[in-house]
């Protein structure tokens, strides 16, 4: 697979650009024209620097408005190319790329705008250059690549060929078939951007809201099947206008960028093998069977205040490591662990970041698999230090730089609580208030590395994402999607924060970073738990009594129902297919959020018309009196 991506995709200057770009291992680069043209240097340095990095320009471009033009413009048309052919030589690149005209003076007709291209192809082949043509989905005559390679097939030169380009291809949903037949020597590049399904007029979608390939809904998967059965081998291009990602970090975006390739190419060969698919093999994605635990880094002041919380939520001391300063809580099948070591990533962590949930380890299907396909897809596999007859738990960093460790049931994995820890106390012994499992656990990450995370998730494991749903928080609006493995074991929110004053963003500032903010724990009798949490001196979250009113209208509760539900503060949603219930534990530390959740039914959300009234609920616990608000 030859890569390349469109210095338009990312931010910084032509140096920072081609830096991140090479490092994420893209073997070329598109350069677009005003990143070429802000940039103070010769076209000759420009060429230098990518071939310092190692990188090959794939092209130049965009060459606006040139086919169809009555004269004089159509001198000046040809009098520009020549320019930009001047440049080209220089860099060093030898594929011009031609978007259909937009010009309201252009012409229409195949014929016409093919004789301009012979002319364009026999100046280009004079210099070794070629010429490729794109149908912009907002073309004034062209917008459609049935046309546009038409266009090319009449043209009939061999240094004019065609350029495809996902997002104007699937914006317009044109018929995918119809790229199978065009000859594989006549696609001169293929550029891919996927999009998120929103009305708007094409070309305000097109400038500002392009994605990763995997990260929007278009059906790339199915274009770039369409590409493969032509037998093209060339460069796969990504061409992303997104303005998030022009303001994000150049490495990340690049590092997504190589991953939704890497994992396109890997679903189109499982969809058809018969294409061949110059991608190394790698596990198929894995499926997740649950949250197996959470791991706490703290100091001892701040394990010690943990450990009395979890105690009073029913969680017994279950274990201490056999070599590490580390302790294990349970209570049912969740696992909370609290590791006070004074070196290690652990610490490093709490240095950073202070007391924080910074690793998860989740159950799958097979754990070296996850590894050898999360690496493959570019994640940054984790080395532990492992001390005498302790297991070396596979493990990589998340996109936030937390730890993701794997446990199986085929391996020793299943038996790392016996292994690794020595028994404190039954799990009978403790004030256990019905609490079963992990039912999700939520991640807070500023809104715009949100497609990162998804990415992450969605092509490693194999679980779906989602619609997006706005949570309100009084202080601005948090962003919420769900990754949910199939058989719904495994969930988790991300919750996108945009303002420092939400919650959620409040929680990055003060954490100095993104992950784990939140713990939804299962039981199957909210009422009892809440009556047991009572007995041990708990005190949940108070929600307003205007909130129980509304609900009881909202939907039509029986009036008891109603008064339990605000007698033991717990929320109420209902859906089709169930109801849902939460009980929230006041914020502990830096605003993390524990709560209780039952599901009745087949209930398939995460109580998101409840956010407004617990977050409310929850900053007015952590405002300290006399000071200002968050
Ligand atoms: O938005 C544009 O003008 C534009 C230019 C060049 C491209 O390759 C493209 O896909 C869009
Ligand atoms: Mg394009």
């Amino acid at each position: 697979m030859k890569t390349s991506i469109a210095t338009v995709s990312i931010a910084g200057d032509l140096a920072e650009k081609f830096a991140a770009i090479s490092a994420a291992g893209f073997d070329g680069v598109e350069i677009f024209e005003n990143d070429f043209l802000a940039f103070d240097g010769s076209p000759r340095d420009v060429g230098r620097m990518a071939g310092d990095t190692g990188l090959t320009i794939t092209l130049f471009q965009p060459f606006r408005d040139f086919e169809g033009l009555p004269e004089p413009q159509r001198n000046r048309a040809f009098d520009r190319a020549e320019r930009k052919f001047d440049v080209m030589q220089e860099l060093g690149t030898d594929l011009m790329l031609v978007c259909s005209s937009v010009s309201p003076v252009s012409l229409g007709g195949i014929d016409r705008a093919a004789m301009d291209f012979h002319e364009l192809g026999e100046r280009a082949a004079k210099r070794g250059l070629r010429v490729g043509y794109e149908a912009l989905a907002w073309g004034r005559h062209v917008n459609d690549h049935r046309d546009a390679w038409e266009i090319v097939r009449r043209t009939d030169h061999p240094s004019v060929g065609l350029v495809l380009d996902s997002f104007h291809t699937l914006a317009r949903r044109i018929e995918l078939g119809s790229i199978r037949s065009i000859p594989a020597d006549k696609i001169f590049i293929v550029q891919l951007a996927d999009a998120p399904l929103i009305e708007m007029d094409l070309l305000y979608w097109s400038r500002h809201f392009r994605n990763m390939p995997g990260e929007g809904d278009l059906p790339v998967r199915q274009f770039m099947q369409a590409v493969a059965a032509t037998g093209y081998d060339g460069y796969l291009s990504l061409e992303i206008f997104n303005d998030q990602f022009r303001g994000g970090s150049a490495k990340a975006i690049s590092v997504d960028g190589r991953r939704s390739l890497v994992w396109l190419l890997d679903q189109v060969r499982r969809e058809e093998p018969a294409l061949e698919m110059a991608i190394p093999p790698m596990p198929d994605r894995i499926g997740v069977g649950g949250v197996e635990f959470i791991e706490f880094a703290a100091d001892r002041q701040d394990a010690g205040q943990l450990g009395s919380l979890l105690r009073m939520l029913g969680f017994v001391e279950a274990g201490r490591h056999v070599s590490k300063d580390v302790t294990l809580y349970r209570q049912g099948e969740i696992n909370i662990v609290i590791n006070t070591e004074r070196q290690g990533f652990a610490h490093s962590s709490f240095v950073v970041h202070g007391t924080s949930a910074y690793a998860m380890g989740l159950k799958v299907e097979d754990a070296a698999a996850t590894v050898a396909r999360a690496e493959a897809l570019g994640a940054e596999i984790f080395h532990q230090r492992v001390g005498p007859g302790e297991l070396s738990i596979p493990a990589i960093r998340g996109v936030g730089g937390g730890l993701i460790y794997f446990l199986d049931a085929k391996t020793d994995l299943a038996k790392v609580w016996d292994i690794e820890f020595t028994p404190v106390m039954p799990a009978s012994s403790g004030n256990g208030v019905g609490l079963t499992r992990i039912d999700h656990v939520g991640q807070t990450m500023a809104q715009d590395e949100m497609p990162s995370w998804l990415l992450f998730y969605v092509s490693i494991f194999r679980a779906t994402k989602t619609p997006m749903v706005d949570i309100v928080d009084p202080a601005g609006l948090v962003r919420s999607q769900v990754i949910e493995g199939l058989d719904k074991r495994f969930r988790l929110t991300l919750n996108g924060a945009e303002s420092h004053r939400t919650l959620a963003g409040h929680f990055i500032a003060e954490t100095f970073g993104s992950g784990v903010q939140h713990l939804a724990l299962a039981t199957d009798d909210i009422f009892a738990t809440a009556a047991k949490l009572q007995a041990n001196g708990f005190e949940p979250l108070q929600i307003s009594m205007n909130y129980y009113d509304d609900v009881e209208a909202r939907f039509g509760l029986d009036p008891e129902v109603a008064d339990r539900l605000r007698s033991a503060n717990i929320l109420y949603d209902r859906d089709d297919n169930g109801e849902f219930f939460q009980l929230y534990v006041p914020t502990f530390g830096k605003g993390f959020i524990i709560e209780f959740v039952e599901r009745r039914g087949a209930y398939s959300g995460y109580g998101a018309p409840n956010a407004p009234f617990r977050i409310a609920a929850q900053k007015r616990l952590m405002r300290p009196k006399g000071m200002p608000k968050l």
